[in-house]
């Protein structure tokens, strides 16, 4: 087993301040503690070789685990092994064993053209010359990385910028990656590109590869196996074909409806909204509508309707069936 978590936890302690004027001086004399307790108990496990997509709404700990994992963050509580290694307690030998992308930020020096800050890296990391040049030439050849490399970091296109990011990560050989979000903001052309080097990354060099993003596409394209987490809580952990068999019935119903109530509230017994826009809505199975027929039957014994179309479940819905059953298991407001 490459990653290791074990009731991982992670509590943050803030100040919270009290708001206007008066309030701001009670904070300073008298603070106002807050526990966020941002992973909650989470357990999974990941294979060598294997690329796991850890994905979750916005807030849900996906970073926060992942700073665990890297060592950036120590656990409030649990365990947690990278290659053996208890990250946060052995952060040089784990660096060694790791590669991390933030797709937000570089760790390529801002005022240095890109392969300078390769180079640069290539001595912290003692990289001999021989796999220096190989390493690169391969880089190179699957993200073109030449065509912008000699540009100052902080004149690159964000696109630029990260493929540059990805090969300053993969420079000494990790055995395991971490991308946290790597493709944010990218076009679809250099999104691909990404993933097809991901894809070679783990098939071709065998690396463990851990991956947030919120592009299902991607994880639809990437990922054998996914862990879902919410409410800093594991969700859900398994294959794809799994989520869809236990969170997404494989279809939904899309109405225009003649005359929709001016509240905009619409309820169909035994059905679901996923998603509405003006008129139109999306219904997918709820606790009692057994097919797209019977949700079809449902909707027209309660509203007129003027269009009407079946389709299947893509990934983006089932994901959002998977978080609202967990809010509702949690009792957490919508
Ligand atoms: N340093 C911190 N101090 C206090 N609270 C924090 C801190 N870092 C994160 N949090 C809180 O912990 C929760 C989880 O945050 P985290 O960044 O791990 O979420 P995420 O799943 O990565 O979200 P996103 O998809 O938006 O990046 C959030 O409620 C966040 O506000």
């Amino acid at each position: 087993m490459n990653i290791v978590a074990r009731d991982l936890t992670k509590i943050f302690h803030t100040i919270v301040r009290r708001p206007g004027f008066i309030g701001g001086l009670t904070s300073l004399v008298a603070p106002a503690r807050a526990a966020k307790t941002a992973v909650d108990g989470v357990s999974f496990s990941v294979d060598e070789g294997e690329l796991l997509a850890f994905l979750g709404p916005n807030g849900a700990g996906k970073s926060t685990t992942i700073k665990m994992l890297t060592g950036i963050l120590v656990p409030s509580s649990g365990e947690v092994e990278v290659a053996g290694i208890a990250p946060h307690r052995d952060r040089e030998r784990n660096a060694r064993n790791i590669g991390a992308v933030f797709g937000q930020r570089t760790q390529l020096w801002w005022d240095l053209p890109a392969r300078e800050s390769l180079a640069i890296l290539r001595d912290i990391f003692n990289v001999n010359a021989e796999d220096y040049r190989r390493r690169l030439r391969e880089f190179d050849e699957l993200l073109e990385l030449s065509e912008f490399w000699d540009t100052r970091v902080r004149h690159l296109s964000l696109g630029q910028r990260v493929r540059c990011d990805l090969a300053a990560a993969l420079l000494h050989d990790p055995r395991i990656v971490f991308l946290d979000e790597p493709t944010i903001g990218m076009d679809v052309v250099v999104k691909e590109q990404v993933r097809e080097f991901l894809r070679y990354q783990v098939d071709k060099r065998g690396r463990t590869v851990v991956l947030t993003t919120h592009d299902m596409t991607e994880v639809d394209k990437l990922a054998e196996r996914m862990v879902l987490i919410n409410h800093g809580r594991l969700v859900f952990d398994g294959s794809l074909a799994e989520l869809r068999t236990r969170f997404g019935d494989t279809w939904q119903v899309h109405v225009t409806l003649a005359e929709p109530p001016a509240t905009g509230d619409v309820e169909v017994p035994g059905l679901r909204v996923l998603r509405q826009d003006g008129p139109r809505f999306v219904f997918g199975p709820g606790d009692g509508a057994t097919s797209p027929q019977d949700a079809l039957r449902r909707i027209i014994e309660r509203y007129a309707i003027t269009d009407l179309a079946i389709e299947e479940n893509d990934l983006e819905d089932v994901m959002r069936l998977a978080y609202l059953q967990h809010r509702s298991d949690l009792d957490v407001p919508a």
